[in-house]
């Protein structure tokens, strides 16, 4: 179903590479078929190899950007992904307020695959305390997890019960995702009344850049187009694991998921 006038929104941050942020966020909008826009909250200067500097911008020229799409074009849904500082934060959550957007798709980006701290320590508690409550679903993979929460997950049943945890900070449902444990890649959506397993197998791939950040804008882009949670998470379960199996070599580190591999063989 794809509806490429469906408006959807990231604020993030660019990555320069075009592997993870920004960059993978609209390019999974637009591989699944909806409008995407965009509100940039620091500029990384980043490639396959790691995080070489950033730069945050100010709270007003991102509470700026959000006023100039939401004026103009009112998304769907939309995603937050890095938001490195506690001004920022609170500029995005006091500006969404005026909204009142009903599909907020938090990633609380902590730590890139390549170790950079992307939060600052001391932008933790706003996140906690001011974002994560606002948000229709968090997708904490399991290190952000376990910094949210104060506690250790090692298994499936840790994975509920922290999921639950963080579920009493306010958001309607928490996607914890398992790509860090061994075994099968299996994530877990936690809700009120809901305790769902999305399993897929585990693929033994390099090029891992972006994947949180591609699953966060796949779940955005579906719940815009209409799905309900359950069908979004299935339906962006299965995009990510795609993208992952078909990741390619470009650049000298980690390279990034592959988002147009149904049109491979288009291209000469
Ligand atoms: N090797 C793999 N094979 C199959 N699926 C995977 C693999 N690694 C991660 N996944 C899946 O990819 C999605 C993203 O999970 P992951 O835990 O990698 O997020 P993340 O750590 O937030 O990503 P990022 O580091 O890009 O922010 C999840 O659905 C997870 O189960
Ligand atoms: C701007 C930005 N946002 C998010 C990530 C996390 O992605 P990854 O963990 O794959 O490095 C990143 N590296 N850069």
């Amino acid at each position: 179903m794809r509806n490429y006038k469906v408006p959807t929104l990231t604020i993030a941050g660019s990555d320069s590479s075009g592997g993870a942020g920004i960059q993978a966020d609209l390019k999974t909008f637009s591989a699944i078929g909806t409008y995407g826009m965009s509100v940039i909250t620091a500029i990384t200067a980043q490639n396959t190899q790691g995080v070489l500097d950033v730069e945050d911008l100010s709270g007003k020229i991102i509470r700026k950007q959000i006023e100039a799409v939401f004026n103009d074009i009112y998304p769907k849904a939309l995603k937050i992904g890095m938001v490195s500082n506690p001004e920022i934060i609170l500029e995005i959550v006091s500006t969404l307020k005026k909204y009142n957007p009903k599909f907020i798709v938090l990633d609380p980006v902590m730590i890139s695959k390549s170790g950079y701290c992307l939060l600052k320590k001391e932008a933790k508690d706003s996140l906690i305390k001011h974002l994560i409550p606002i948000a229709y679903v968090v997708t904490p993979n399991i290190p952000e997890a376990e910094e949210i929460s104060g506690q250790k997950i090692n298994n499936l049943e840790d994975m509920k019960n922290v999921g639950e945890k963080i579920l009493n900070l306010g958001p309607k449902y928490v996607l914890m995702k398992g790509g860090h444990l061994e075994g099968d890649a299996i994530d877990v959506l936690i809700g009120k009344d809901t305790f769902e397993i999305y399993k897929e197998n585990r693929f033994n791939r390099k090029n891992t850049h972006g994947t949180g950040c591609t699953l966060s804008s796949a779940i955005t882009s579906h719940l815009a187009l209409g799905y309900d949670i359950f069908e979004s998470v299935k339906l962006s379960k299965k995009y990510i694991t795609e993208a992952i199996t078909h990741s390619f070599d470009i650049g000298k580190g980690v390279g990034p998921v592959n988002h147009f591999y149904e049109f491979e063989d288009r291209i000469e």
